[in-house]
């Protein structure tokens, strides 16, 4: 009998392209699982499957609470969230950088104000560059901050970076390159080693051969 497998599915930007490299595995996943369902949960039992969908940022904690096996996740929020999971594999979807980004020729204080949705990033970042800051938490619209005077700079995703050209930006240092990963709970892991094996292993596959195209 095989494990049946529960996954955590970020709704949004990643969803299609992740649902898309799950379909070119070999599992059938039926067309009404799309984008423009309105569903949370899809059951899947002739592939002994589910799927959660959630918001991306709650994908690690379904994970680390081992109410979903697996879970599609940008490295952004697994660095941001900390969660006690494993990360199995870089699937390459959703490629973007986290940089930081302010006004240029900007004269930043000596105790500059960081807007940002990546609070820890943040923090860690400029720690490291021994650099105190005060981090202010934002939940989107970063970029605006800079323009209207409440932060010095921001730390967010650049993927175009027509976001920041439109509003004036520049990028000033790039922290890390993002993708979206697959996680695993650790108990899951261990309990359904062989599926969740042979599912990483047909992704691979997959992720590979795209790479050649
Ligand atoms: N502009 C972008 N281009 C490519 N990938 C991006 C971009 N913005 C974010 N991402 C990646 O996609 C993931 C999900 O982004 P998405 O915008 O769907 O959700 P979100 O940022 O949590 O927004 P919301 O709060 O609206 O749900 C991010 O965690 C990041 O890894
Ligand atoms: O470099 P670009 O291609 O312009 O993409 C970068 C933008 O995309 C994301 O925003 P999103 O669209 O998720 O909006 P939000 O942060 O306001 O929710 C990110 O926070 C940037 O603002």
């Amino acid at each position: 009998m095989v494990d049946e497998l529960t996954i955590a599915m970020p709704k949004g930007r990643i969803f299609g392209e992740a649902l898309a490299l799950f379909r070119q595995t070999n599992l059938t996943i039926p067309e009404e699982f799309s984008e423009d369902s309105r569903k949370l949960t899809i059951s899947l039992p002739h592939i002994g499957l589910s799927f959660f969908l959630v918001k991306p940022i709650d994908v690690p904690t379904y994970v680390e609470y081992g109410v979903a096996d697996l879970g599609v996740v940008g490295k952004d929020v697994l660095l941001e969230e900390d969660r006690d999971v494993y990360e199995l594999l870089d699937l390459k979807i959703s490629p973007c950088r986290l940089s930081v980004a302010g006004k240029p020729d900007w004269l930043v204080p000596l105790y500059p104000r960081v807007a940002t949705k990546y609070p820890r990033i943040a923090k860690n970042y400029f720690k490291k560059q021994g650099q105190q800051v005060e981090v202010i938490r934002l939940s989107g619209s970063i970029e605006l901050a800079p323009i209207v005077g409440l932060a010095d700079r921001i730390v967010d995703i650049v993927s175009t970076g027509r976001t920041l050209e439109e509003n004036g930006l520049v990028e000033l240092e790039v922290i890390g390159s993002i993708t979206s990963r697959l996680i695993a709970n650790r108990a899951s892991y261990r309990m359904k080693a062989e599926r969740i094996t042979s599912l990483c292993d047909q992704l691979q596959q997959v992720i590979k051969e795209g790479a050649r195209v």
